[in-house]
């Protein structure tokens, strides 16, 4: 259990990642393919191994080709079968050809972790319309398009009776806001809405849509927050602790594995508690709500 930002981030290699211990059975996945978004760094690279961990094919995409590559040829040389398919999620006609390449590929899909996402720190009073719609194009239009086409993908290719396909979308913890990312709280406080909206649509169909909500999360992502949000991010929670990459995945294949059987339209927050006591400035703590003295 990491207790500080850099064992956290010692945490985060793709060597620690594939050593770590997890509550998961080695062949939980035998047979079943995954996708994961984002899969080049972060969660998206942990979850992706993780499911590579446990039998799992595995396609991961994400705009940089370069760190997709790196994370694919660390599983092949561990025995894993892993593609990458350069995939920028804004573009619908990209994630088309990508669901293209996993049927050409494999022939079937069983779980989606639905996690590319990303923002930038600003006061939500100076955004500029621009930046905005760049951070809901990314948060909500780009997650839409993975999860509706997931969907499409299972309405042509039928579930057999009794089998569940799983959507996991990555969001943010949005109960109480989060000062700083105003955008990506209202892009995610969408798909969260859209979740539970198809998870009635598409249970038909077979599908479970859930959420998975980090907290403060140690990953190659915090590097856009400035020093003053940094030095407090240890108040985020009650743990005063980041969580690590591997603790979001395991609650991604928590939901995406028969343990989520029974769960559809759900957000599973995994914060260290921070939806109950903590303060996350990510543009750093006003003057306003300093401390006399
Ligand atoms: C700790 C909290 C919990 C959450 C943690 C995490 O999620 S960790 C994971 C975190 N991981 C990530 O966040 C990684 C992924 N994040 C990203 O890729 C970007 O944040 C993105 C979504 C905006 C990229 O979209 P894109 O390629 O379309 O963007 P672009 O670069 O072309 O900019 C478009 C417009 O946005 C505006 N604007 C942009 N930056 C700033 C700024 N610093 N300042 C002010 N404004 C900014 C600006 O208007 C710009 O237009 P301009 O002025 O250039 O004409
Ligand atoms: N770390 C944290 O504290 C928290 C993270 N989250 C969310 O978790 C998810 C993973 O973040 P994390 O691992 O921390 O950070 P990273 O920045 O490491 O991961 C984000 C990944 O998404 C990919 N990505 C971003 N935009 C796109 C796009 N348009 N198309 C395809 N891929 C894209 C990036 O790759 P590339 O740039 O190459 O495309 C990158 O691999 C994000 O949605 C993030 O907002 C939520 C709460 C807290």
């Amino acid at each position: 259990m990491s207790t500080t930002p850099e064992q956290a981030e010692q945490q985060n290699t793709p060597e620690a990642l594939w050593a770590a211990e997890t509550v998961y059975r080695p062949d939980l996945f035998a047979g079943k393919v995954a996708l994961v978004s984002g899969g080049g760094s972060g969660i998206g690279r942990a979850t992706a191994l993780l499911f590579a961990r446990l039998g799992a094919k595995v396609a991961i995409c994400g705009r940089t080709a370069e760190k997709l590559d790196a994370v694919v040829e660390f599983a092949r040389a561990r025995g894993a079968e892993m593609i990458a398919v350069p995939t920028n999620v804004r573009e619908p006609e990209q994630v088309e050809a990508l669901f293209a390449r996993i049927d050409d590929t494999w022939g079937r899909l069983d779980c989606v972790v639905n996690n590319a996402g990303g923002q930038y720190p600003q006061q939500a009073i100076d955004y500029a319309p621009k930046g905005w719609a760049a951070v809901i194009n990314n948060n909500l239009n780009g997650s839409w398009y993975m999860m509706q086409r997931a969907a499409q993908y299972w309405r042509e290719h039928p579930l057999p009776t009794g089998v569940s396909a799983s959507i996991v979308n990555v969001v943010v913890v949005t109960e109480r806001g989060m000062p700083g990312v105003a955008h990506t709280v209202a892009a995610r406080a969408g798909i969260i809405g859209a979740s539970r909206t198809v998870a009635v649509e598409w249970a038909p169909l077979g599908i479970r849509v859930n959420c998975v909500a980090p907290g403060l999360t140690a990953t190659e992502g915090l590097s856009v927050y400035p020093p003053e949000a940094v030095r407090e991010f240890p108040l985020a929670n009650p743990m005063k602790r980041p969580g690590t990459a591997m603790e979001i995945a395991e609650g991604c294949i928590y939901l995406s594995a028969s343990s989520g059987r029974f769960i559809t339209g759900e957000v599973l927050t995994i914060d260290g508690g921070g939806k109950l006591w903590g303060e996350l400035w990510t543009a750093g703590r006003p003057e306003y709500y300093k401390l006399p003295g």
